[in-house]
């Protein structure tokens, strides 16, 4: 199976979810900052509805690889491919338009909005109508406006966030801010979800919570998630397949099961986290 045939058969995994065909496939890539190599050759794919960790120490170049994957940084050797096709150079409106969406380790959403208002604009990629139309067919930006409201709401009643709705996200305690940024990043119907360190900051009840998320948006909207994650435990726990970089090196590739079991992983990682 390639990157051309990126909708062929899927294969069911054991707990019923199904795995289709190569959704992205990053190609020999390499990232440089000047004479700073922080992505060396590194090749590996994502299939459709697959739930896929990049793990790492500190400087492996994780988030570096989250940027070549949303489009944000642009690797000076190799190609991305995604949905069947060579990815050109893209601006990040270009990257949205194509159903990627992303969260971030600082959290980058409105203060003053509130959690409804903020959750909106992760529609505004899919919004037909723009101020000129509004003014000339209203009725018909009315429509189109109650038809966002409704997918928003759906998204706000599936993350458990209805009570929320109307506060200002700048009230809101760490997880939730975390929960909304997932659902903005949900609202926008992305082919494929980039969650960057999605556990970061958190205590134990709010990684449980988000980690019940994570999976239940896999499973009922069959979002394909790539992720980058310091907390092996979690990534363990929800990874079908789990990437390892070590300086900038792609070190392990497989199941949680083969990457625990990697001699180099354990030396390079797992052996100094679980000492
Ligand atoms: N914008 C940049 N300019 C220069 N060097 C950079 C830049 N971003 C990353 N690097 C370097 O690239 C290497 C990989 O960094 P990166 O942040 O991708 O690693 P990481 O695995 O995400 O680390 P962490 O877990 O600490 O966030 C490091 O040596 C880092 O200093």
């Amino acid at each position: 199976m390639n990157a051309q045939t990126p909708f062929a058969d899927y294969t069911t995994t054991a707990d019923g979810r199904k795995i289709g065909g190569v959704l992205m496939e990053m190609k020999n890539i390499t990232l440089r900052f000047g004479g700073v190599k922080a992505i060396t050759d590194i090749s590996f794919d994502i299939r459709e509805g697959e739930i896929r960790s990049i793990i790492g120490p500190n400087g492996a170049g994780k988030s570096s690889m989250l940027n070549v994957i949303s489009g944000f940084y642009v690797p000076q050797e190799g190609e991305v491919w995604f949905r069947g096709a060579r990815r050109p150079q893209m601006k990040p409106f270009d990257v949205a338009r194509q159903g990627i969406a992303r969260t971030f380790q600082n959290i980058a959403l409105f203060d003053g909005m509130s959690v409804l208002d903020n959750i909106m604009t992760g529609r505004l990629t899919l919004m037909k109508s723009g101020l000129f139309q509004q003014a000339l067919w209203w009725g018909a930006a009315q429509r189109e406006e109650t038809e966002h409201r409704a997918k928003v709401e759906k998204i706000i009643d599936f993350l458990e966030i209805q009570a929320i709705r109307k506060t200002p996200v700048g009230r809101l305690p760490y997880g939730l801010k975390k929960r909304v940024e997932l659902a903005r990043a949900l609202a926008a119907e992305p082919k494929l979800l980039l969650l960057d360190e999605p556990m970061a900051g958190m205590n134990v009840e709010e990684k449980e919570d988000m980690c019940r998320f994570i999976l239940d948006v896999n499973d009922e909207f069959g979002t394909t998630i790539a992720l980058i994650e310091h907390d092996m435990g979690v990534v363990m726990d929800l990874s079908d397949r789990v990437v390892v970089m070590d300086y900038g090196k792609k070190i392990g590739d497989g199941t949680p099961d083969e990457v625990r079991n990697n001699q180099s992983v354990i030396d390079a990682y797992l052996g100094v986290a679980h000492e």
